[in-house]
């Protein structure tokens, strides 16, 4: 944090910020879902049905109760298993590879990544994904890397009946379809956190639902 921050890592989240808004104005692939209070983006087909098969086989082996790995969550909050993909597996490399390349950011920014499984009745309740700096958890988190800029988010297969991204202060649903991959920034412009990002995974009714997550921060993570 920089004595000029008012908040942890402000001009370091403007900053990805402004990186990652710019690159995304270019790519014509892009689509803008439009709304006042936080920049939000779709990617469609992202993944190959292929890819898309594969990394839910992957989650399948690495998922467990995701209160388990998250000391800030109340049990009943994330009830989703989850587990990090093996950052040194080829494929996973190449995949990770081409959200940093998309975004247009440095690899060493981003964190390893999430596979998340939901069953019927799991979810994922309203959050945010930046770090609430005056937790406790934040001291470790500041060290291993900084504030969460923004996060890549792809779904992997089709969700019988409920598992939508709900941004709740923006007032979208998102449904589940394989391939895709949203984008947001967690932070405003001016790099203080954006709480328009609020969002949660709705329960799943009937079915399964697999999505990957990749965070980035604003330091190099570690
Ligand atoms: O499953 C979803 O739709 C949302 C997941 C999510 O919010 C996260 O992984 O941070
Ligand atoms: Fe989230």
């Amino acid at each position: 944090m920089s004595d000029t921050d008012l908040v942890p890592d402000q001009q370091a989240l403007a900053r990805v910020g402004a990186t990652v808004r710019e690159r995304l104005a270019g790519d014509p692939g892009i689509y803008k879902v439009e709304n006042p209070l936080a920049e939000l983006f779709a990617v469609g087909d992202f993944l190959s049905p292929t890819e898309c098969e594969k990394l839910c086989t992957m989650i399948d082996e690495v998922a467990r109760p995701s209160s388990l790995h998250e000391l800030d969550y109340a049990s009943g909050f994330r009830t989703s298993y989850s587990g990090d993909l093996d950052p040194y597996d080829s494929f996973v490399k190449s995949i990770s590879r081409r959200i940093d390349d998309l975004l247009g950011l440095d690899p060493a920014i981003g964190e390893a990544i999430q596979g998340q499984r939901y069953l019927p009745g799991q979810q994922f309740q309203p959050h945010n994904d930046w770090f609430y700096t005056s937790e406790k958890y934040w001291q470790l988190e500041e060290a291993r890397g900084g504030q969460r800029s923004w996060t890549a988010m792809a779904y992997l297969n089709d969700v019988a009946e409920g598992g939508e991204t709900h941004f709740t202060e923006i007032g979208i649903k998102i449904r589940p379809k394989p391939g895709v991959l949203l984008l947001w920034n967690n932070a405003l412009p001016d790099g203080r956190p954006n709480e328009g990002t609020m969002h949660a995974g709705t329960p799943v009714v009937k079915g399964a639902k697999y999505v990957i997550t990749k965070w980035y921060r604003t330091r190099q993570w570690r």
